[in-house]
């Protein structure tokens, strides 16, 4: 048939079968095959039986069962032939308990290399560099991440143990026809080859598209739908839920169409063939009637042409199924198998070196140009800072900024130049130290449907009771948390949704807090915040400012940058000026 597609499926399962793994899927497919022999063997089996019983000393004159009758010394064809049917009762018995065995353990099988593409999969995605991650986006890869590794196992594993399953069964009836009648074969071959082959290459190609084409549009439809959930508010407000709802409808009808196209060609198959294969028998019917000298042993042999094409239709049905399935989620390979390495991976580094900062923090001559821009966004950067102090940043939106700041939590690795810690440059091997000491309180803290204790210690098992008090404390939380029914243990509702904007910021910097940081980025919420949520933020930043946390900040207002030792001024990717809080201020009221 088409060897290309099988061949690239199996390939694609040794990036995730272990060498036992390799070794049991070898077991799994001998078993198939056992049970597929099982299956083509218990119906040839019965047809005799039946034919022997259907006539009255049958038995002794069949040349199968004559010697099976005689050896066991049976006295009377009746007790033969309940013997032979408690036989049968018992062979089938066992054939179903054995496939069902054999069922379980390739279900078994299946789920288990499932697990490991998820596994292998978010491993990938976790390795994401910075940027790459946020141009994918989230619907994509909780695609790639969960939805194709599923596909990949019901629409490439699975068929294909139904592909080689069906295979056995068609070599074990096409050989036990070249046995018994070659000529019988070559009919069979005309009139089924062709008509097998010219339909899966009409279909094939359609079929992949589907496959590609529906993995297109899913995403489409995770996006519109957490769009239309996490803009629930504003998107109410602007009045433009419905169009939301229709984009989503609409896209879920070209999945529906498609998806109402791949199961019509699944049908297709057996259709067609069994078309091709009556048109084979009343052909030969016809040239036996009036072409034919012996015309009783053609329609003996149209008979036998029936009855193997009736057996030979549902597995070379089957095969063909498995193989538009394959095709069809042909592209989960495609994406299981893409990108294991290159530019967009930066797994963290495997040897990992301790690391103190005692003293300061610089930023030499650091540059940074996006992937594809043509234009620097950090122009050799060059400031240091001491341990303790704390700085602001400010300047205009896009000015460079929260880039800045990647660079120092390292999402974004500078082209040239260098982050100094106590004066030796940030390696790839500092990584996993560097996050213990660095800590980052973005505009939009990450919080999850959880209490404010798991907020703050992101789910800690054992929780440093201590610590946690002292987090709360300083983020300024104390009054707000004890006031709470259950304190730390109340539920904050989705992504903070009980919480006011300041109260949010502050469960970021406890968070900060509790993990012991060193050095914290905050990054202050551009929205126009009310004033009550201003004086939360500040107070929380003023307490901070007591402590030797080394703080930077990025303002947006400049009322949070008060006890800043020093303002850096950005534009363009440039330090422009470095200010101290009075003189900025008197600057803007001169303006
Ligand atoms: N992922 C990205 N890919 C390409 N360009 C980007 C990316 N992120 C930011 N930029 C560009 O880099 C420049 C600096 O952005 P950055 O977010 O650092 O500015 P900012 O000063 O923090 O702005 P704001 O005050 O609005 O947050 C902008 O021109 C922005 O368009």
């Amino acid at each position: 048939m088409n060897t290309g597609i099988i061949s690239y499926s199996l390939g694609s399962l040794r990036y995730y079968l272990t060498s036992s793994q390799k070794y049991k899927a070898g077991w799994m497919f001998a078993l198939v095959l056992i049970s597929s022999f099982l299956d083509v063997f218990g119906l040839a089996a019965l047809v005799p039986v039946m034919m022997v019983a259907a006539e009255p000393g049958g038995v002794q004159k069949s040349k199968y069962f004559s010697p099976l009758y005689q050896f066991l010394d049976f006295q009377s064809e009746k007790n033969f032939l309940l013997f032979l049917m408690a036989a049968i009762f018992l062979f089938f018995l066992f054939k179903n308990l054995f496939t069902t065995w054999v069922n379980y353990l390739q279900t078994k099988f299946t789920a288990d290399i499932g697990l490991k593409i998820i596994d292998g999969q978010l491993t990938k995605y976790l390795d994401l560099s910075f940027w790459k991650f946020n141009d994918t986006g989230s619907s994509n890869l909780m695609n790639a991440a969960l939805q194709v590794p599923g596909v990949y196992v019901s629409g490439v594993l699975r068929p294909l143990f139904v592909f080689f399953s069906e295979v056995a069964v068609v070599v074990v009836i096409v050989l036990s026809i070249i046995i018994y009648k070659p000529l019988l074969l070559a009919i069979l071959g005309v009139v089924l080859v062709p008509t097998t082959l010219l339909m899966y290459r009409a279909l094939r190609t359609r079929t992949q598209v589907i496959g590609h084409r529906i993995n297109a549009l899913r995403p489409v439809s995770f996006s519109i739908l957490n769009d239309l959930f996490v803009g629930f508010v504003e998107l109410k407000l602007a009045h433009k839920q419905d169009a939301y709802r229709r984009k989503l409808l609409t896209n879920q009808e070209e999945l529906q169409k498609l998806d109402a196209e791949a199961y019509l060609y699944s049908m297709l198959p057996i259709k067609m063939i069994e078309m091709v294969a009556i048109l084979g028998v009343l052909t030969i019917f016809v040239y036996a009637l009036f072409f034919a000298q012996n015309a009783a042993d053609l329609i003996a042999l149209v008979g036998l042409f029936a009855a193997a094409a009736y057996r030979l239709m549902p597995s070379v049905n089957r095969m063909l199924q498995s193989l538009f399935q394959i095709k069809q989620a042909q592209y989960t390979i495609e994406i299981i198998g893409s990108d294991r390495e290159g530019d967009f991976y930066s797994p963290t580094h495997p040897t990992q070196l301790p690391l103190t900062f005692e003293r300061s923090l610089t930023f030499n001559n650091i540059s940074y140009t996006f992937p594809g821009a043509t234009k620097r966004t950090l122009k050799d950067i060059e400031l240091t800072i001491r341990k303790g102090e704390k700085i602001g940043f400010i300047g205009s939106s896009g000015s460079g900024k929260t880039t800045l700041m990647n660079t120092l939590l390292r999402f974004y690795v500078e082209q040239s130049g260098d982050i100094l810690v106590d004066g030796a440059p940030l390696k790839p091997e500092h990584l996993l130290a560097w996050y213990k000491i660095i800590g980052y309180v973005k505009q939009d803290t990450f919080l999850m449907e959880a209490s404010i204790q798991d907020n703050i210690t992101l789910g800690d098992a054992e929780v440093d009771q201590e610590r946690l008090r002292y987090a709360i404390e300083q983020a300024s939380l104390t009054s707000f948390v004890q006031n709470l029914p259950e304190g730390v243990h109340t539920h904050i509702g989705e992504r903070g949704s009980k919480l006011s904007g300041g109260q949010r910021q502050r469960i970021g910097i406890a968070r900060a807090l509790y993990k012991r940081t060193e050095v914290l980025v905050l990054d202050e919420a551009t929205s126009a915040l009310d004033n009550e949520t201003e004086r939360e933020v500040n107070e929380a930043i003023n307490k901070l400012s007591q402590t030797d946390i080394t703080i930077l900040i990025i303002a947006h207002r400049i009322t949070t940058l008060r006890e800043c030792d020093r303002i850096y001024e950005l534009s363009q990717g440039e330090v422009i000026a470095v200010h101290q809080y009075h003189d900025l201020v008197r600057q803007l009221v001169q303006q």
